[in-house]
């Protein structure tokens, strides 16, 4: 449609445009990759270097940059943004919101989650099979989140096979009146089993008390987190041994591979062309320092900046499966992007 020859792949994440050579994508190597699982251009965690990423697109002649990513790479594609203003670059950066664990915070979904939300339920109804199989079954599922229980919470309120949802955002704890044993003893009761969703990032706390330091981090700056299912398996099956004179199984299931690995479903796949094809036309359009996504419904051009000074949250109460950020006003939003035009 715009008449573009020359697109370059960029492989290994940020790292790539200094380390690594780029892959030519034309339309017959992209042709299937969205029936496929993984990325083609490979990922990588840090290596976010603003300099060395800039001098490498002046180097190269890039005049469009398109950044995909969760709200770490998004938080990078601002700095780029900020370095080629600084040095007076005619080249348009442009992100898309791409992350199963849907943490960014101003859109209303990225592309990803929903796949994620899909097998996470398949996950669930596994665990559930198996607890309604033995008696006085617990199943514990965990499953994506490190700061956010998106996937955690909608996969449960999909499914609604599960008795307890924990997530990063709402602490709990195990002992005494309304404590995580206590919830599981009168449930136990009701209905023979319990199936039991908890988000990677939830607990942290108590997991590093028994094992070590919580503080580390990745590559990439993110918090390493301590096998949380695990170690609630571990508690429950102590728990039960103590309430009840019979060992009980209690099953720990944990499918983030399975879930990461699978090609993406009919509803991201039109989701990630509507993004690709907006953020090409805005960037065609002149714009830049922008994200795509969806705000209240409605598809918007979000400056960069915005996109990653807004925390994000799974508001557990109000409304009960919303994000924080539903009242954005998006007429700020346009004026930045305004602001930011080429030509
Ligand atoms: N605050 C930041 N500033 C610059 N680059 C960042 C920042 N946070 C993360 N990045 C870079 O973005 C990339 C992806 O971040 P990561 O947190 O691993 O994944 P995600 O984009 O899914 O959140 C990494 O190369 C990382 O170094
Ligand atoms: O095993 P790794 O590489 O540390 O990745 C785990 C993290 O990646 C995630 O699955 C997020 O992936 P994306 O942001 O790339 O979609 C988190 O939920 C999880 O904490």
């Amino acid at each position: 449609m715009y008449g573009v020859d020359d697109i370059l792949g960029i492989v290994g994440g940020y790292r790539g445009f200094y380390s690594k050579n780029t892959v030519k994508l034309t339309p017959k190597v992209v042709n299937d990759i969205h029936k496929r699982g993984g990325t083609t251009l490979l990922t990588s965690r840090g290596g976010h270097d603003t300099v060395k990423i800039v001098d490498s697109i002046q180097d190269r002649g890039i005049n469009q940059v398109y950044i995909i990513g969760g709200d770490g790479t998004q938080k990078g594609a601002a700095l780029i943004h900020e370095e080629v203003e600084k040095r007076g670059m005619k080249v348009a950066v442009a992100g898309i919101p791409k992350t199963i664990d849907n943490d960014i915070a101003v859109i209303d979904k990225s592309f990803g989650f929903d796949t994620a939300v899909e097998e996470a339920q398949r996950a669930i109804n596994a665990a559930h099979v198996e607890v309604e199989c033995v008696e006085n079954g617990v199943g514990v599922v965990k499953l994506m989140g490190r700061y956010s229980g998106f996937i955690a919470m909608h996969a449960t309120l999909a499914s609604r096979d599960v008795d307890c949802c924990l997530i990063p955002e709402s602490p709990f704890y195990l002992e005494g009146q309304g404590g995580l044993f206590q919830f599981i003893e009168s449930r136990m009761k009701e209905n023979g089993h319990v199936v039991i969703v908890i988000a990677e990032g939830a607990g942290q706390e108590f997991v590093a008390q028994s094992i070590h330091d919580v503080n580390q981090k990745d590559a990439s700056g993110n918090r390493l987190l301590l096998d949380v299912g695990l170690w609630l398996s571990h508690k429950i099956k102590a728990k039960r041994e103590e309430l009840y004179p019979i060992y009980l199984p209690c099953d720990d299931l944990d499918p983030t591979y399975m879930i990461r690995a699978i090609p993406s479903n009919a509803s991201d796949n039109i989701y990630c062309t509507l993004l690709a094809q907006s953020a090409v036309h805005g960037a065609m359009a002149g714009y830049t320092g922008f994200t795509v996504g969806p705000v209240n419904g409605k598809h918007a051009y979000i400056p960069i900046a915005v996109s990653n000074s807004l925390s994000c949250a799974f508001a557990a109460l109000i409304p009960p499966y919303a994000k924080k950020i539903l009242d954005y006003d998006m007429g700020d939003c346009f004026a930045a992007v305004n602001k930011s035009l080429l030509r």
